[in-house]
């Protein structure tokens, strides 16, 4: 099982030493790697939340983590919609060199901010991932341009000329000459995480990507998705263990249920009812401010399903819970696909949530988690004091790490180190 958690509880004025002593603590609990978000835009919401520091550029962020870790992975995220791919592959190479082989990359299309990249209108979600697709392949290319192999010519220039190749590409979106400038990292090919699961983002992340980051609120999505894109793997000739079902699990952790309970209650006050109706509008573009609470919301007040969304994936996520269960107004609004981000939700004792997560493994809904931490920090101390030793103990999660790369750690192959 690959376990990570999800970094972004920089608080005003601690900031760097405080994302430093979380990869830390990660490190120490052995976890695959560090995860960080990225939008690019102002959200009024989430600066409320994160005391402004939600913005830090990731990839600075995790050159700082990797000076201060040596073996968890660091995955940042880059938008493929709004970043050229040479300064992509350049920044994660670089990266992959100051870490010494454990960045991991999180390819997004982006919710919005496209008017802070004079590319407004937002473009539609397929043309998001086309330019996805071609940017992606353009990143490796440009990686596999400037081999490893050249540092070993000791300043030869006739074969340096022989292995650093112009790619020469010519596509849609990108007409890029290359070769970059800079070596590939030994550890060999960084890993690639997608987020976004809409039909076409599933194809997507099951042609290109080692795992995928998802939201999967409930036990069906996560088997429905993990199957998926096992059998699109299969189809363009990939192993169905090739694609890794990694969702979000938003944790809320006390030593009863009841107190769990009252951190994700306390966690939850600050949305008042107006913004409950917002979250959903937003979501889903469907406004139920006429209907009283315990009115059931039912399938025939959907919105077309051809309207423009944010988000196809959340937006499904939502359509999916209203079909199958028509609830309350009430109920809808307190379900995590409308005011989180419609990650997993485990509220309980350490004992409950391991048994949320083995259950959730058994029935082949996830390959593993990235953590989401909620609630006050003891909700996190019994994450990594309670919940990762059992893991370990049931013999699902990993003691000792058995290398130091990313690569290792999700057990792809392993390259031969440097200077061997
Ligand atoms: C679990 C998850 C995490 C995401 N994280 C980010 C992010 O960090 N930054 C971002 O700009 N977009 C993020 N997105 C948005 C996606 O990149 C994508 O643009 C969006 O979901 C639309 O794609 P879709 O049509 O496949 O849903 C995320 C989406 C999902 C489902």
């Amino acid at each position: 099982m690959h376990l990570a958690v999800y970094g972004n509880h920089g608080k005003q004025g601690a900031l760097i030493e405080e994302h430093i002593a979380f990869a830390q603590r990660a490190e120490a609990a052995k976890l695959d790697f560090v995860f960080k978000a990225d939008y690019l835009t102002a959200h009024p919401e989430l600066m409320a939340k994160m005391k402004g520091t939600v913005g830090l550029d990731p990839n600075f962020l995790m050159a700082m983590v990797a000076r201060e870790t040596k073996q968890i992975g660091l995955v940042t995220t880059i938008s493929t919609s709004f970043t050229p791919p040479y300064l992509i592959a350049r920044q994660l190479q670089s990266l992959n060199w100051i870490s010494e082989g454990r960045v991991g990359w999180n390819i997004v299309t982006s919710i919005d901010g496209a008017h802070n990249f004079s590319n407004e209108p937002m473009p539609s979600s397929e043309e998001r991932y086309a330019k996805a697709a071609e940017c992606t392949a353009v990143v490796k290319q440009l990686w596999h341009s400037y081999p490893y192999e050249t540092l070993e010519m000791d300043g030869n220039l006739e074969k340096i000329k022989e292995l650093v190749k112009p790619i020469e590409y010519e596509g849609e979106f990108f007409h890029i000459k290359g070769p970059l400038n800079l070596p590939m990292h030994p550890a060999g090919e960084i890993p690639l995480f997608q987020a976004g699961a809409s039909d076409v983002g599933r194809q997507f992340a099951a042609t290109v990507s080692n795992a995928i980051f998802a939201a999967t609120p409930v036990m069906e999505v996560g088997i429905e998705m993990r199957n998926d894109l096992r059998q699109q793997a299969i189809e363009v000739g990939r192993s169905a263990d090739d694609i890794r079902l990694l969702p979000g699990l938003y944790f809320f952790i006390g030593d009863t249920y009841e107190e769990a309970l009252e951190m994700h209650r306390q966690a939850h006050a600050h949305l008042t009812l107006e913004r409950r109706y917002s979250a959903l509008e937003s979501v889903i573009g469907m406004d139920v401010r006429h209907l009283a609470l315990e009115d059931q919301v039912t399938i025939d007040m959907l919105p077309s399903k051809d309207q423009q969304v944010r988000s196809k994936t959340h937006a499904d996520l939502v359509r999916r819970y209203i079909v199958n269960n028509e609830p309350t107004v009430a109920v809808l609004l307190a379900r995590p696909e409308v005011i989180g981000s419609a990650h997993l939700v485990a509220i309980g004792t350490p004992q409950d949530i391991v048994d949320q997560i083995v259950t959730f493994y058994e029935e082949g809904a996830l390959d593993g988690f990235i953590a989401i931490p909620g609630g006050p920090a003891k909700s996190l101390d019994l994450f990594f004091s309670d919940v990762i030793p059992m893991l370990v103990e049931r013999g699902l999660f990993r003691a000792e790490y058995e290398g130091s790369t990313l690569r290792s750690h999700l057990g792809l192959d392993v390259q031969s180190p440097i200077n061997s």
